[in-house]
């Protein structure tokens, strides 16, 4: 797949992250023709890159993407379920970053209930709301892995959806050095941590369509 141009890269999946041949964790693994990162790459690149183009290249109306909590799983499970077994599923074991595992589905229904609540909101509070949802389901981090891309893609059906431009991140993954904006991005979750919700916002804006 060409990662770099045309659609793929308006719709903020320039490049796939790390690409080389090493091996990597294959718990859940339901590909089994992948057997290295870069395959891996490419294949969540593109099942990824479907279901963005499902949700934003047209407005997403709120029976395709009603933010409850059903949809906010299944977001996560249509990204990388024909990949990994555990997609959709909420975590069981302790992470770094993120909730315990026990109280994951209540914090998933608060961001369900703020969706519900907000939902009439216009202008810039949507971009607020956009990145305070994005920081909230990585503050969760309900899942194995994909976390920070499903967040990503979150916030922008919800920019969508109430009709403000998308952010195009400069790469699928963010994790990785190459990311020009790795640092800042991780500096702006933090500040999230704290309700500093600014750099953030700033970030979304910077990278907006
Ligand atoms: N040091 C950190 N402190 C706080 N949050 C972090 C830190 N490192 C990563 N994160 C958050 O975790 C997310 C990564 O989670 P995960 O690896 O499950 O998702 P990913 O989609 O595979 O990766 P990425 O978001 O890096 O592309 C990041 O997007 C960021 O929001």
């Amino acid at each position: 797949m060409n990662a770099g141009s045309g659609k793929d890269a308006k719709l903020g999946f320039g490049s796939s992250g790390k690409d080389d041949d090493t091996p990597f964790d294959g718990a859940g693994l339901k590909l089994k023709t992948v057997k290295t990162r870069r395959e891996l790459n490419e294949a969540e690149f593109a099942s990824i890159l479907r279901v963005t183009e499902k949700y934003l290249l047209s407005k997403p109306s709120r029976k395709i993407a009603p933010f409850n909590f059903e949809w906010l799983l299944g977001l996560h499970r249509e990204m990388l379920g024909s990949i990994w077994s555990w997609a959709g599923e909420i975590r069981s074991t302790e992470k770094n970053i993120g909730v315990s595992p026990n109280i994951i589905a209540a914090e998933l229904g608060v961001i369900a209930m703020e969706a519900d609540k907000r939902h009439n909101e216009v202008g810039a509070l949507v971009f607020a709301t956009a990145a305070e949802f994005h920081h909230r389901a990585v503050w969760v981090h309900p899942f194995e892995d994909g976390n920070g891309r499903w967040a990503r893609l979150l916030a922008n059906v919800w920019l969508m959806q109430h009709e403000q431009p998308v952010t195009l991140w400069p790469a699928t993954h963010l994790r990785d050095t190459e990311s020009p904006i790795r640092d800042e991005y991780i500096a702006a979750i933090k500040e999230a941590d704290s309700r500093n919700y600014g750099p953030l916002i700033d970030l979304h804006q910077r990278f907006s369509e």
